[in-house]
């Protein structure tokens, strides 16, 4: 059974000062089953941000719809936990209030908040940090933070949107390794947002490969690699060559 379903689902917004309609999304399904890590990857514009805001109950289809554990998605929910591109922490806090802002937003007791925090500092990685405030962090650790932030509430869904996209090359590499880790020990299922094929592969159990606008999915991949995943491997570079074919803009066939 799907943990996620995304049933034909169409976004179209109106530009109102063009004066024009942009379809976003047109007619995407694909399905997530619990402990799969999907990366939808696609060129700018074709829509990821839009389908993983769907997911995240941020938005609404046109038509279709999104289901979360048999449920149809309406609002944000604690189910589902999201890390944005940008970390978004409270620069006045410290990393361990960062971590357990939304058990302080419920109006759990400091102990409580600190304890909690905890467990999830370790597991990503930032122990020795907690007292230490987003300034003093680098780009890699603030993102580290907004994990940890989003796994505390123990979500079923992690909705990722290009989390790694203003790290160097280095620190992208290693925070693979760690996501990987921090997938397998919470047991979560992740939706990953990226335009980075290398980063798919590195990431994705399956990787949805999306077409320019309308977005649209041409084709739903089974990543069947060893980990760690080697991107020099001949079987890294297949799956890289035949992506590449697929976001290639099809080709105007000559008339006969
Ligand atoms: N609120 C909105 N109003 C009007 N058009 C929008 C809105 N949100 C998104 N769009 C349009 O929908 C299309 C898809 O946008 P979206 O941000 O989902 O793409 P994306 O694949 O995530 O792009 P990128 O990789 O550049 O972030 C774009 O053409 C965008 O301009």
């Amino acid at each position: 059974m799907a943990l996620i379903t995304i049933d034909s689902v169409s976004r179209v917004f109106e530009d109102s000062q063009r004066k024009q309609v942009v379809t976003a999304l047109d007619n995407v399904s694909i399905q997530v089953k619990r402990n799969e890590f999907l990366c939808l990857l696609g060129p700018s514009g074709c829509g990821k941000s839009t389908l993983l805001n769907m997911i995240a109950g941020f938005d609404k289809p046109s038509s279709g719809t999104v289901t979360v554990g048999g449920q149809v998605i309406t609002e944000p929910g604690a189910d589902r936990g999201v890390v944005f591109q940008q970390a978004n922490l409270m620069p006045w806090l410290p990393v361990w209030e960062n971590v357990a802002f939304h058990l302080k937003m419920r109006g759990a007791s400091k102990a409580d908040r600190r304890e909690k925090a905890q467990r999830y500092i370790e597991m990503v990685g930032l122990k020795g940090f907690e007292n230490h405030f987003p300034s003093e962090l680098s780009g890699g650790m603030n993102q580290r933070v907004g994990i940890a932030r989003a796994l505390l509430m123990n979500p079923e869904v992690i909705l990722m949107d290009e989390p790694f996209g203003a790290l160097d090359e280095q620190t992208k590499m290693d925070m693979h390794g760690e996501l990987i880790r921090i997938w397998r020990e919470s047991q979560s299922t992740i939706v990953f947002v990226t335009h980075g094929i290398d980063e798919s592969l590195a990431l994705g159990t399956h990787v949805a490969v999306m077409s320019a606008r309308p977005g649209r999915i041409r084709e739903l991949l089974p990543i069947e690699l060893e980990r760690p995943r080697d991107p020099t491997s001949a079987a890294f570079n297949d799956y890289k060559r035949h992506i590449l074919s697929l976001l290639r803009p099809e080709t105007v066939k000559e008339p006969a």
